[in-house]
């Protein structure tokens, strides 16, 4: 299935795919965006049943949502390229560090996790979307994504991404939420064999630092890299930070 994504930087740049976490849109990777553009093809995609993109009924697993990707990809004439996914993003892209290595120059995994803990609350919390819509949960997963710092400082902003999810369709909300049900590449890290940044936000209540921890000492050679003063979307809350680690892991700097 091909998704919608925003292509921005030069034709010619390497290419650096952006994947996004459960109930956002390329807008979550706004501050990378700008930046990375200057040097990097930057091809940020929506998730099914997200943004732009198609929004079959669910289950979905995150093999498929690969998949989706590998599939925007070719139809972009992009073989390779550097990944970074937050989240269910991170999810995807350690599926194709796993399972379509040679599509892959990188990855950058943040805040994200081999196994999103027991299933049964995720099972829940797609029957909860499927029948209240995402305005459900908008408000309990925007307290996830951000500081209390944060929240304060930038009521607006908190504010705008608590509406990005709650305008999420719920069934494709739902449909990841099953993917991440079943997810567990717990006994896979060693498999994967691309060059990989892990990246934790100290104060992340969804995917704590155990969870990268985990990633980081499971994929032969990976590097953590711990933001402080930041939640479960560390890229979008400090950006001065996580920005320039992408950038050079790209590259294959670090
Ligand atoms: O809503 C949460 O608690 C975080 C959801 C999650 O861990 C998956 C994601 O953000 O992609």
């Amino acid at each position: 299935m091909k998704l919608h994504h925003v292509l921005e930087g030069p034709d010619d740049g390497p290419p650096l795919v952006l994947l996004c976490s459960l109930g956002s849109t390329a807008e979550m990777w706004a501050p990378q965006r700008r930046e990375l553009a200057d040097e990097y093809r930057v091809i940020t995609l929506d998730t099914r049943g997200h943004g732009g993109s198609p929004v079959p009924d669910g289950p979905y697993r995150v093999e498929d949502l690969a998949r989706d990707v590998l599939e925007t990809l070719d139809d972009r004439g992009v073989e390779r390229a550097a990944f970074a996914g937050v989240s269910l993003g991170g999810a995807i892209a350690q599926w194709i560090g796993r399972y379509a290595p040679e599509r892959a120059s990188t990855l950058a995994l943040l805040c994200t996790s081999a196994r999103f803990g027991d299933p049964d609350p995720w099972v829940e919390r797609a029957a909860t979307v499927r029948d209240g819509g995402t305005q459900a949960v908008a408000d309990a997963v925007v307290a996830r994504w951000f500081t209390d710092d944060f929240a304060r400082a930038q009521p607006d902003t908190v504010a705008r991404m608590r509406d990005l999810i709650a305008s999420t369709p719920a069934e494709g909300y739902a449909g990841c939420c099953e993917a991440i049900s079943v997810w567990d590449v717990v006994d896979e890290l060693g498999a994967i064999a691309v060059p990989t940044l892990v990246v934790s936000g100290v104060d992340d209540p969804a995917t704590p630092p155990e969870h990268q921890q985990l990633l980081a000492d499971g994929i032969p050679g990976a590097r953590l890299e711990s933001v402080t003063g930041a939640a479960h979307l560390a890229s979008f809350q400090r950006p001065e930070i996580v920005t320039p680690l992408l950038r050079e892991h790209a590259k294959g700097a670090l």
